[in-house]
């Protein structure tokens, strides 16, 4: 379990991490998401010690990392792929980690085998493509069989057998009891691995929830209506919380209103109806929704959705989140 309690870091003037607190479950994998420079790296980098805080603290298996006897063994980390001896082989980097932990080298080769590092185990680490180092990282993170497993971007550089096989390596993990916590900016991946989420911006929670409640949080409902009339079904659907969005003539985007309520009134106004299409929120609406204030570093987003209204708070499992800020510029 990883526990934080008004954890900040200050590098001169910038807050890269405002105050968090938040606890990472066992037996589940929590993701960790947030806009680039939102603090992802640094809380990660505080939690095994890399990086001190300027305030509150970090305990992970309820010590701090730096008090644990054996490190390695309670928590591995994958935090920079490309923080190794360019010049040794994979299996000697290995080796050396594990020597410093008194781990046998039978544990170095059965991290070699699961992270399918054999064929270039004996090859200078400098040469690994970016998706090598990435299974050297998750190698080095297992090597203690450790509680807790943090992966910063583990996916990063995969091919999707890859993706696929972190994403399983993860549940697997959780399924064992282990704490799992990893950040990716891959949403649809994120969705697929995650049982729980924490969000952060700018340094600050902006939701810390399971991932079904964060998506319906944030997805007020959303129906894709086509009619001979849609103006006349406007007009007697407009209301506190309603909006909506004309595509075609004969095509509209409603929000906030039950598909069956939109079939009732259209009956009673005698508007032919020919489509009716709940639209699902996929976790990358809901994370856009949820930090879009939040961004530090934008880039033109022409697709971006203008029409959705103000977007209410993600609840907790137990206590209320702070609402998203309004718009940045
Ligand atoms: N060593 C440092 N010195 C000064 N500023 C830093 C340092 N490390 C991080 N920062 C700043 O702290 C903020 C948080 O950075 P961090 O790397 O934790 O974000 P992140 O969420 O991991 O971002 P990304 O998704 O881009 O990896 C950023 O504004 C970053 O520029």
């Amino acid at each position: 379990m990883i526990e934080a309690q008004a954890l900040s870091k200050r590098y001169g003037a910038k807050t890269a991490v405002d105050a968090v607190s938040f606890t990472v479950q066992p037996g589940k994998v929590t993701g960790f998401l947030g806009p680039n420079g939102a603090g992802k790296s640094t809380t990660m980098r505080m939690i095994v010690g890399l990086d001190s805080p300027s305030g509150g603290h970090v305990t992970v298996n309820g010590a701090r990392y730096a008090t644990h006897r054996a490190p390695l063994r309670e928590v591995g980390a994958l935090l920079d792929a490309k923080a190794v001896h360019t010049k040794r082989s994979a299996y000697n980097h290995l080796r050396a980690m594990a020597a410093t932990h008194g781990i046998p080298n039978s544990r170095v080769k059965e991290v070699i085998d699961l992270t399918g590092l054999g064929p270039v185990a004996k090859k200078r680490v400098g040469g690994f493509s970016l998706g090598m180092g990435q299974r050297l990282g998750i190698a080095a993170a297992l090597l203690g069989d450790p509680h807790t497993v943090i992966l910063d971007e583990p996916v990063n550089g995969l091919d999707p057998e890859g993706v696929q096989w972190v994403r399983h390596l993860a549940k697997g993990l959780a399924s064992e009891g282990r704490t799992v916590f990893l950040s990716s900016h891959l949403m649809s991946e994120m969705a697929q691995t995650a049982d729980h989420l924490i969000v952060i911006g700018r340094g600050r929670i902006i939701a810390d929830a399971p991932i079904q409640s964060i998506i319906d949080g944030q997805g007020r409902v959303r129906v894709r209506v086509r009619a001979d009339r849609p103006q006349d079904l406007l007009g007697s659907l407009a209301g506190d919380g309603v909006t909506s969005q004309v595509l075609e003539p004969e095509l509209i985007e409603i929000t906030g209103v039950e598909p069956r309520r939109i079939a009732e009134i259209a009956l009673r106004e005698r508007v032919l109806v020919y489509e009716l299409t709940p639209i699902q929120v996929s976790l990358e609406d809901a994370y856009m929704q949820l930090t879009q204030g939040e961004v530090e570093y934008h880039s033109g987003n022409p697709a971006a959705d203008q029409t959705s209204g103000g977007q209410g708070a993600v609840h907790r499992d137990d206590a209320q989140i702070a609402p998203t800020a309004e718009k940045g510029r």
